[in-house]
């Protein structure tokens, strides 16, 4: 069982958390976002999901940006030839381990490649005992093994190309799975696992999965709070750019890091502007966890002794102990 973190005062058991895998360059994400999510003065710390091939420089590193390091064992679905839509997607079944977090009571996932602008810790709020996420935009490439994509079903706009009677029923909302909103829970945890068990994989992997797991209990909430990069140019009348809060840069080529212009609608005006906001936020030393204003005696932050009391917690490895259901 994890521990309780007793006393560390009941707002405090709101996290968010993100993924790591491999020794590449997805850890300048995450450091980008623990950087974001202090520049908007979120409450709650960050936890990294990290699997074991992360190299202990990375975690240093991202220790020293104030998250909490959380080592996951890798989760892999059931053999079988599925295509994934890229090919890494395979290690992103391993996400499934953050309902084990259950040391806290709400968590907001956020994929590495996403940046938060405006403070959402409102979302902690939410109701509870749903799932909530954003919307996905079916009209990219990657999406072209589906029947929506086939035949320009967007579920952006269900209106401009309506679903065919004979194709039987409409598809449930389906939601991208790099920003979430949910609670750790040790029973749907199992649930997830022993489900996934005999779950073939599918070209979406864990996104395709969790929309199925995730079915009734899911609430789609504003385009605001995860802007699938796509929405710009496939669906510029549902999206409000000022207005956004969080940025997902999943469109081909637009990752900060490796951003070079050269992909399609990569040189946009908007994509350009929002690739230089990202770089602002991460070349920021005042955003540095333990950035020393001159004068100070101490770096950051309120959320110091919640840090102490987590990554202590953090250095326990849980047993997962079979299904309390
Ligand atoms: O080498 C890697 C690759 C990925 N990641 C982590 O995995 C996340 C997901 O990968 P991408 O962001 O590259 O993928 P997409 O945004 O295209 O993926 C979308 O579809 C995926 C399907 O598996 C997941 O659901 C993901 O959360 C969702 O946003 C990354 O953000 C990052 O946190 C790594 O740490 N290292
Ligand atoms: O999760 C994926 C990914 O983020 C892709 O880059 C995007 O085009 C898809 O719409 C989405 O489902
Ligand atoms: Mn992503």
């Amino acid at each position: 069982m994890a521990p309780e973190l007793s006393g560390v005062g009941g707002a405090a058991r709101c996290g968010y958390v993100t993924f790591l895998a491999g020794d590449g360059d997805y850890v300048k994400g995450v450091v980008g976002l623990a950087k974001g999510l202090r520049k908007v003065k979120s409450k709650y710390p960050l936890v990294v999901a990290v699997l074991p091939d992360v190299p202990e420089e990375h975690r240093e590193l991202l220790r020293w940006q104030g998250c909490v390091v959380k080592e996951i064992e890798p989760v892999y679905p059931p053999d079988n030839q599925t295509q994934f839509a890229m090919a890494y997607y395979v290690i992103n079944y391993s996400k499934l381990r953050i309902w084990e977090f259950v040391e806290f009571k709400k968590m907001i996932y956020l994929d590495g490649d996403i940046q938060v602008f405006e403070n959402i810790d409102h979302l902690f709020e939410m109701e509870d005992s749903y799932l909530y996420g954003v919307m996905d935009c079916f009209c990219e490439k990657t999406w072209s093994h589906t029947a929506q994509y086939t035949i320009g079903y967007c579920q952006q706009c269900p209106d401009a190309v309506h679903w065919p009677s004979d194709f039987g029923p409409k598809p449930p909302l389906y939601f991208n799975a790099g920003m979430l909103v949910f609670e750790p829970d040790l029973r749907t945890y199992h649930d997830l696992l022993a489900t996934l068990n005999t779950t073939p994989p599918t070209p979406f992997a864990e996104q395709d999965f969790l929309n199925m797991f995730f079915k009734e209990k899911y609430r789609p909430i504003p385009a605001v709070y995860n802007l699938v990069m796509a929405m710009l140019w496939r669906h510029p009348k549902n999206v409000e750019l000022d207005k956004v809060k969080v940025v997902h840069y999943c469109a081909a080529g637009s990752k900060p890091w490796r951003y070079t212009g050269k992909e399609e609608n990569m040189d946009r005006k908007d994509i350009k502007m929002l690739i230089k906001k990202w770089w602002e936020i991460y070349n920021d030393e005042t955003l540095d966890f333990n950035y020393k204003k001159e004068g100070d005696d101490g770096g950051a932050d309120a959320q110091q002794p919640f840090l102490a009391a987590l990554s202590e917690a953090g250095n326990v490895h849980y047993h997962t102990a079979p299904s309390a259901a």
